[in-house]
């Protein structure tokens, strides 16, 4: 049999090559290709181990036609298409703690030269200046460091910055009490942190809630003087209205390693007053390349050369003769997770997972990874069907399993219901043909859906002219409707609306949605 070819496309440690070749692979390590270079090679190979700087589209997917694996060496995954990935078929796995102290140390040495101003000053004492009036800076020791994401790197930073002698305060929504207690921090809501942070330092990966959490209005609630460091993702922060808050002096300082369009060769925010900023290093050190390159490239071989699955974000851990019978159950249980992590507001605190009719004859344990992974994959790069329960459970999240192997209305049915802040919510779905998710039930109302790609979800009072009024909005947009799914209380009652359209919704059609005479509720769901 012929050895599995594996392609390295980023730059990475070269302990990666030597990994896969002593694992029985065949490696070619070409970097720097363009996307239609990557797309005319990548037909050749079965693995493909990359950083952040290869983007792995629908189109490198398309040709990827051997591909059965994609291994980024590091945590953040948005520069791979998963869903596509996941619909061929290929697994991805990323390498979720080997770079998180030297992304959290970058953190802190940003905090640092942007209180002392070290890189203007660096500049001028060695353009022989020595500018010694003009750097006057702050102190670190008991200002408040308000942290915006409180997972692995998050926690990293708030120990180091509690060594610094600094208070710190956090906002994360899947932040327990018990951890915030656990790490020292004081959980709080985001307008709180706003008001409070002397510093504050982003640690989510990018998604439709993160993305512009600075946004303008955000940035005007910071305190005067605030200074800003983001080591996770660009887009995080709206780079304009940052640059006007750097002009104005209300944010006297901003520290980015990351930007909205990278590699950033030029942007808004160069040349603004105590701006400084890295080329997207975070997770630059020899240790933390030599942990993930290592990392990705037993992970890789492992699963090329004997199946072995290990921090995939698309796939759970399952014995040949389970997965075939699961894979069905667990393509619904992450549709519904996914569903309910989208509409539940508040913190979760507890999730039930009822499994009934055939559903409850299996194994039920890759059924609730595969709930929880969709449910927190809104909030982590780093979640998977493995590592979702003890994730849950290290949040706080009570996860209860309830299996009924008697039938009910449905041969088998899967029904997940979460406890949150906002209160109590239900949703449930079924297999259709044995193979085919289908959402049945939406918060106690009946209704009959396929949950994929772009959806819009609107709750209503049901009233005649409703339907009508949202189909010529979304034209009148040019939005083509692709499914069209009603449930309904009662008669005249609260009404679900669901449908699938064929591109992301923009603002300003769901402000209008939401300006519709009964509407109460708007949300862009997508699968
Ligand atoms: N600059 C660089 O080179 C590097 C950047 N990163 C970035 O750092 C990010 C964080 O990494 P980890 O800490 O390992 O991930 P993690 O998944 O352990 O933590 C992310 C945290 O963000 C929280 N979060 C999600 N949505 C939120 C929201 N709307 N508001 C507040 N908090 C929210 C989550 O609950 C979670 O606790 C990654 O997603 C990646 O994008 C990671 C490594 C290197
Ligand atoms: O590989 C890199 O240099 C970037 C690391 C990163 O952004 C990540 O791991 O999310």
């Amino acid at each position: 049999m012929s050895k599995p070819r594996v392609l390295i496309s980023d730059k990475m440690d070269p302990n990666a090559a030597r990994i896969f070749e002593e694992n029985g692979c065949d490696v070619d390590v070409i970097t720097g290709e363009t996307p239609e270079q990557l797309i005319a090679r990548i037909g050749d190979y079965d693995g493909l181990a990359i950083r952040s700087s290869t983007k792995v589209t629908k189109e490198v997917l398309d040709a990827a036609t051997n591909l059965k694996v994609i291994g980024r060496a590091g945590i953040g995954v948005d520069n791979v298409d998963i869903p596509y990935a996941s619909s061929k078929g290929v697994v991805v796995m990323n390498t979720p703690f080997g770079n998180s102290i030297t992304t959290a140390e970058h953190a802190i040495a940003m905090m640092m030269a942007l209180a002392r101003q070290i890189p203007e000053a660096n500049a001028q004492t060695q353009q022989g200046l020595w500018p010694k009036n003009g750097f006057m800076g702050v102190e670190v020791t008991g200002k408040t460091l308000g942290l915006i994401g409180a997972g692995n790197i998050g926690s990293i930073v708030a120990s180091r910055a509690q060594g610094l002698k600094m208070k710190v305060i956090a906002f994360d929504p899947f932040l327990s009490a018990e951890r915030a207690v656990e790490m020292g921090v004081e959980k709080v809501e985001l307008d709180q942190l706003l008001a409070r942070a002397d510093f504050i330092t982003l640690h989510t990966p990018l998604t439709a809630e993160t993305k512009n959490i600075l946004s303008a209005e955000n940035l005007a609630k910071t305190k005067k003087g605030v200074r800003i460091v983001n080591c996770a993702r660009g887009g995080l922060i709206d780079e304009a209205a940052l640059r006007e808050m750097l002009d104005n002096g209300h944010v006297a300082g901003a520290a980015l390693d990351v930007f909205a369009v990278e590699p950033a060769k030029e942007n808004v925010l160069f040349g603004a007053p105590n701006f400084i900023c890295t080329p997207h290093l975070g997770a630059s050190t020899t240790e933390a390349q030599v942990n993930v390159a290592l990392q990705v490239a037993e992970q890789l071989s492992d699963y090329l050369v004997n199946g072995g699955v290990t921090n995939a974000l698309n796939m759970p851990s399952l014995s040949a003769e389970e997965a075939p019978k699961l894979k069905p159950y667990m393509a619904l249980a992450e549709k519904l997770g996914s569903l309910v992590g989208q509409l539940a507001h508040g913190n979760l605190k507890r999730i039930g997972i009822e499994v009934e009719g055939h559903a409850a004859t299996l194994n039920i344990k890759p059924i609730t990874g595969a709930v929880l992974a969709g449910l927190m994959r809104r909030y982590s790069d780093t979640v998977n069907m493995v590592n979702a329960p003890f994730i849950a459970k290290e949040r706080g999240m009570e996860v209860r399993e309830i299996r009924n192997e008697r039938e009910g209305a449905y041969s088998t049915l899967i029904r997940i219901k979460v406890d949150t802040d906002a209160g109590e919510r239900t949703v449930a779905g079924t297999l259709f043909g044995k193979s085919q998710p289908r959402l049945v039930d939406i918060f106690g109302i009946g209704i009959e859906a396929d949950l994929d790609g772009n959806m819009l979800y609107i709750v209503n009072e049901d009233a005649p002219g409703f339907i009508g009024r949202i189909g010529s909005l979304l034209g009148e947009a040019g939005i083509n409707i692709g499914t069209f799914h009603l449930g309904r209380r009662e008669t005249g009652g609260e009404a679900v609306l669901l449908l699938s359209v064929d591109q992301e919704i923009p603002q300003e059609v769901l402000k209008a949605a939401c300006d519709c005479p009964g509407v109460k509720t708007v949300k862009a769901l997508s699968f």
